[in-house]
């Protein structure tokens, strides 16, 4: 866990403003913040929630946890810390749309930051299939959903870390409940768990009139919402979206590396860096097949949210003309 020192010192910071850091913004681009802002956006964006009078979080824990999560993401080309705080980010940016907000109760709005802050802990920038071909120890402790159940396993190892305890003041009752609703938020970010469910959503957002107010509505909602956070890369302007699916496709180009050195087998075209000329065709593919659908089904439901579908558009668009 981070040292006592490192979390009394950001606790002396001031906080920025969530304007000042454009927080509450879908097209802000992380590369305009340094490290330092990011874990003082991060408090930022818990404060504004009032999320740490609703816990009585004790400020110096929250510095704390911020530091030691930060901490255990690997300095990996696409899923490091960056990319965990950039999907906390949207979700805030979600959370801030009046009905949304409205939608869920706080412990649920702290559980999903929680969990998009905690989706992708201790990535090693290879995907589930890996872990099974290679037969990795997390895929003799997980055989399905692999990752995402280890990034849980350690999110719950640094929440109950000695002064890392964000849900310490909890009742065992209160505190079953916060770490079911960040379990389900993480597994969640399993795109194979996504086609799952997604087609019901899409029923439901097509349809209109549904009752979001339900268990099991509300369930489906924050699932959908962690899958739409975590791709939101997917939506920034075009030269910030460029710049990460170059991250995106050089992380999977490594695992291709592993797969043909250590594994003597054959990478997928989207790991293969001897077909790195298909990317933009590949950016289309997955956009109209994976995201369009999601976003669009999102800004039925609230028009705020049509920014995450116009950018994902445009940059179809943009990949498009790359690849004719
Ligand atoms: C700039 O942001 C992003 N850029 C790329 C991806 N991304 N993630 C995955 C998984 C993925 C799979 C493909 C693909 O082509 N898969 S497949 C087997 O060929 O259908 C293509 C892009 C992908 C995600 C983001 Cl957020
Ligand atoms: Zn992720």
């Amino acid at each position: 866990t981070a040292p006592l020192e490192e979390a009394t010192k950001l606790k002396s910071c001031p906080l920025p403003s969530i304007s000042s850091l454009r927080l509450q913004d879908f097209t802000l681009d992380d590369e305009s913040i340094n490290d330092q802002d990011t874990l003082l956006g991060t408090l930022a964006m818990v404060m504004d929630l009032k999320l740490h009078e609703y816990f009585n979080l004790e400020y110096q824990v929250l510095c704390r946890w911020i530091l030691t999560v930060k901490k255990n993401y690997r300095p990996v080309m696409y899923h490091n810390w960056r990319h965990a705080f950039n999907v906390a980010q949207t979700m805030y940016t979600i959370l801030k749309v009046d009905e949304f907000g409205g939608l869920f109760t706080p412990e649920e709005k702290f559980a999903l930051l929680v969990a998009c802050l905690s989706h992708d802990l201790d990535h090693r920038g290879t995907n589930n299939s890996f872990q099974i071909k290679s037969a990795s120890a997390l895929a003799q402790l997980y055989s399905t959903s692999t990752m995402e159940h280890h990034h849980f396993d350690q999110c719950i190892m640094i929440i109950n870390s000695q002064g890392n305890e964000i849900f310490g003041s909890l009742s065992a009752v209160d505190y079953n409940k916060a770490i079911k609703l960040v379990e389900q938020a993480i597994i969640a970010t399993d795109l194979a768990l996504y086609f799952q469910k997604r087609t019901e959503f899409f029923k439901k957002t097509e349809a209109g009139g549904e009752d979001w107010s339900t268990d099991e509505n509300r369930e489906l909602l924050r699932a959908m919402m962690m899958t739409a956070c975590d791709l939101s890369a997917i939506t920034k302007p075009w030269p910030v979206q460029r710049r990460t699916a170059f991250l995106v496709a050089e992380e999977f180009f490594q695992q291709g590396d592993l797969e043909q050195q250590e594994l003597k087998a054959t990478p997928m075209a989207m790991m293969d860096r001897e077909k790195k000329d298909e990317l933009p065709q590949m950016q289309v593919g997955f956009i109209d097949s994976v995201c369009l659908p999601l976003y669009k089904a999102f800004a039925q439901m609230n028009p705020k949210l049509q920014p995450l579908k116009e950018g994902c558009r445009e940059n179809k668009l943009q990949w498009q003309k790359l690849a004719d």
